[in-house]
């Protein structure tokens, strides 16, 4: 992972690897959208963030991705802290697809991709040829290379959806942050998606995706946060979170959990 810092700035030495969060709070005119949620994420992991409408899933993520700046809390990164890290170093450590990131202006998705790059390179030079080349393979990984030089109001919503994740791939992270990377994605491109998260972990970055589907998190995730009702209410393995019961309370469901015979993972029946 290329991680160089600006000159005058250089990253504190690494204490402990992987994300922090402690006690983020976050409130708009005195309603609480995340309460002292704290998280703890491995690197090498894929985390799952559940819970219902409203919970505050996508507020949470905007803390951690640095857009929306917690009221209270600490957020650290491989040891260094990310509200006192210039926006550009945070950048190179962090990227974040948004839920829906329509686009503001007309571009081709090859130049929406190259976007990612600009925390690499200097702030008057324009892209290089290896930044291209970075942003080509990205979009390649998510799987739309034949659209590169498309343009980007012209995509259907799953495969902007893969430019986006392309983008922040091309950002080249240590922490991926997904809100919903898989909602407008049929299940082929699903499987693909959740496929490439976990090549990511194997690769070394951090994954955190909020996700709806539970049965996504059950099969693909290494640990699952569930929020509710601005809270995080269960943290751990996949089958430490997602019981029965735990669902049931949260989602006013009926879940039955059996294991899946191929994989060995959880299968969620609900009624
Ligand atoms: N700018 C805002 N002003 C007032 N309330 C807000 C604002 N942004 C979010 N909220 C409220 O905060 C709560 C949490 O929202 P958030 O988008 O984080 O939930 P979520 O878990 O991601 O939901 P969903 O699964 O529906 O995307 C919701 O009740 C939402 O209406």
């Amino acid at each position: 992972m290329s991680a160089i810092a600006s000159p005058g700035w250089t990253y504190p030495p690494l204490t402990e690897h992987g994300l922090r969060a402690s006690g983020i709070t976050i409130s708009i005119g005195g309603k609480a959208l995340v309460s002292e949620a704290s998280l703890r994420l491995e690197p090498g992991t894929v985390t799952g963030l559940v819970g219902p409408n409203g919970a505050g899933k996508s507020t949470l993520l905007r803390a951690i991705a640095g857009v929306r700046r917690p009221e209270v809390g600490t957020l650290q990164f491989d040891g260094i802290d990310l509200a006192s890290t210039p926006v550009r170093e945070r950048a190179r450590l962090v990227a974040f697809m948004e839920q829906e990131a329509s686009p503001t202006f007309d571009m081709t998705a090859i130049e929406a991709v190259m976007m990612g790059r600009l925390p690499h390179r200097s702030v008057l030079a324009g892209p290089s040829a290896s930044d291209e080349d970075i942003a080509r393979k990205a979009l390649a990984r998510a799987g739309d290379a034949a659209l590169a030089e498309r343009s980007i109001a012209t995509l259907s919503g799953g495969e902007r959806q893969r430019v986006h994740l392309a983008r922040a791939l091309a950002q080249d992270p240590r922490l991926l942050v997904l809100d919903e990377p898989t909602n407008h994605l049929d299940i082929g491109a699903q499987l693909a998606t959740m496929a490439l998260l976990r090549r990511l972990a194997a690769e070394g970055l951090t994954v955190l995706a909020a996700l709806h589907d539970l049965q996504t998190a059950a099969t693909h995730c290494d640990q699952v946060v569930m929020m509710a009702g601005s809270t995080i209410v269960a943290a751990g393995s996949v089958t430490d979170v997602l019981t029965s019961d735990l669902i049931g309370r949260v989602y006013g469901v009926h879940c039955d959990i059996m294991t899946n015979p191929k994989t060995g993972r959880p299968l969620l029946a609900f009624s």
